[in-house]
């Protein structure tokens, strides 16, 4: 079938997100991990490529984006959307920016906007600013990410340095007033030279309000939830036709492992939870990795009982991060333990482990490639934005699920094991 919405998105975690919400409109989205090797074939309507480049060097990100952008539009996409994280994350040089000015530059379009609310989650923007509930984004959790520690709220600000030309704002008054409303003000933004316009959002009839204004637009960017309305609106106009079931679960031996790298206030909670359930748990130190690689982790792992779903982890307080990071330097620190997980994952699907629970877009990033996935099928969500999924891994049927890092209920790990079992029985 003919692509008609070409996506990319910045990591792993982020792209079963997008792809999750994409797919409760009933079309047919397919995922691929990393931009596939050979010309496109087997398309769907709806195509997500999950790239791992949110931290990479700015040079890298925008190089591995436009190859992604080529197949889309080789597998006939003539609309994309560059999905990066709902909290924004990046660093004062990118990804953000530099990747969408260079889709924008080879699309030919001269405005786009910038919308990563997500209000299911607790993502909210108002006058450019972004909230993590209540909070501003930098107040939140999020000034502690152990990559991209984000210390300032405004979007705007956050958005200048990254691009060469004008950064606007479509602000709620406007969105409130709807698309017609922000259309006319994105043309006059337009009129000013405005290329980046960041648009408020607080509630999902915000998020379906912009979708209608920008609709034909070529390039849209932001979170996943302000592309979860595009479908409908194409396949109310004949563009698509629904044409896909969520993916069924495929038949899996009992095996589960729960894999943690990410540090986020949420995931500390579950790994919390998940520990005082007195699930099996390892705890993996980077300095002691550093010293010693992970060969005390595999042996524990080796061990393990699959069938109780042990846990394995790098899941830290910030004050243990930043120790860690002062000692290794911080892409090192985190660079040892994706590896260390990486290698745990491939040891725990030699060991029978069919049943994977990843937090952490980085880390399932690692893990994912780890596991040479290279398609995933979506399935049910467990929680908004993490969708559980299935895939061929080194001739093995595997049930994964990749977490990010702030999303899902403090019982998370033993919920999505559950939630798994329950849609076997069904
Ligand atoms: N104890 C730790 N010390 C330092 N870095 C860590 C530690 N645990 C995990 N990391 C690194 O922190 C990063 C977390 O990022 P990620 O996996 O994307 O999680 P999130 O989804 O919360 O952003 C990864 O690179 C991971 O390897
Ligand atoms: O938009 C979001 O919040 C997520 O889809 C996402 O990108 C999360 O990234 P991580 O927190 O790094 O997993």
């Amino acid at each position: 079938m003919t692509t008609v919405l070409g996506c990319i998105a910045d990591d792993f975690t982020g792209a079963t997100d997008l792809a999750g919400l994409l797919a409760r409109s009933g079309v047919r989205v397919s995922l691929r991990m990393g931009v596939p090797d050979g010309p496109p074939s087997d398309t769907a309507a709806v195509e997500v490529i999950a790239l791992k480049c949110r931290t990479a060097p700015v040079a890298e990100a925008v190089a591995e984006t436009r190859r992604a952008l080529s197949w889309l539009q080789a597998a006939g996409a003539r609309r994309f959307f560059w999905k990066y994280c709902s909290t924004f994350d990046s660093t004062a040089k990118g990804n953000i920016g530099p990747v969408a000015e260079a889709l924008m530059a080879d699309l030919g379009a001269e405005q786009t906007i910038y919308c990563p609310a997500f209000p299911e989650n607790g993502r909210s923007i108002f006058m450019g600013n972004l909230f993590v509930g209540r909070q501003p984004l930098a107040e939140s959790p999020m000034k502690d990410h152990p990559l991209t520690p984000m210390r300032d709220s405004n979007l705007m600000r956050l958005l200048a340095p990254q691009v060469t030309r004008p950064v606007g704002l479509a602000d709620r008054l406007t969105v409130a007033q709807g698309a017609e409303a922000l259309k006319a003000e994105l043309d006059r933004l337009a009129g000013e030279g405005v290329a980046h316009v960041v648009v408020d959002a607080v509630a999902d009839e915000d998020l379906s309000t912009i979708a209608q204004a920008c609709r034909d637009m070529g390039l849209m960017t932001g979170g996943s939830a302000v592309a979860a309305p595009l479908p409908a609106l194409w396949l109310a106009d004949g563009t698509l036709s629904a044409d896909a079931k969520a993916a069924s679960v495929p038949d899996l031996d009992a095996g589960a492992v729960v894999l943690s790298g990410s540090c986020s206030a949420m995931t500390r909670a579950q790994v919390a939870d998940y520990t005082g359930r007195g699930r099996p748990a390892f705890r993996l130190d980077p300095l002691a990795l550093e010293a010693e690689g992970p060969q005390a982790a595999l042996d524990w792992l080796a061990a393990q009982d699959l069938g109780g779903a042990p846990l394995l982890y790098a899941t830290a307080e910030p004050e243990d991060v930043r120790a860690a990071q002062d000692k290794l330097g911080t892409a090192r620190a985190g660079e040892i333990v994706e590896r260390a997980l990486a290698r745990l994952a491939v040891a725990a699907r030699e060991q029978g482990a069919r049943r994977f629970v990843v937090a952490g877009g980085e880390t399932s990033g690692a893990v994912t490639q780890a596991l040479a996935v290279t398609r995933l099928d979506i399935g049910r969500e467990i929680a908004p934005g993490v969708p559980w999924c299935f895939a061929d891994s080194g001739g093995k049927q595997i049930a994964i699920t990749l977490k990010s890092g702030n999303f899902g209920a403090q019982d998370f790990f033993a919920g999505a094991l559950d939630t798994l079992a329950a849609l076997e029985a069904a």
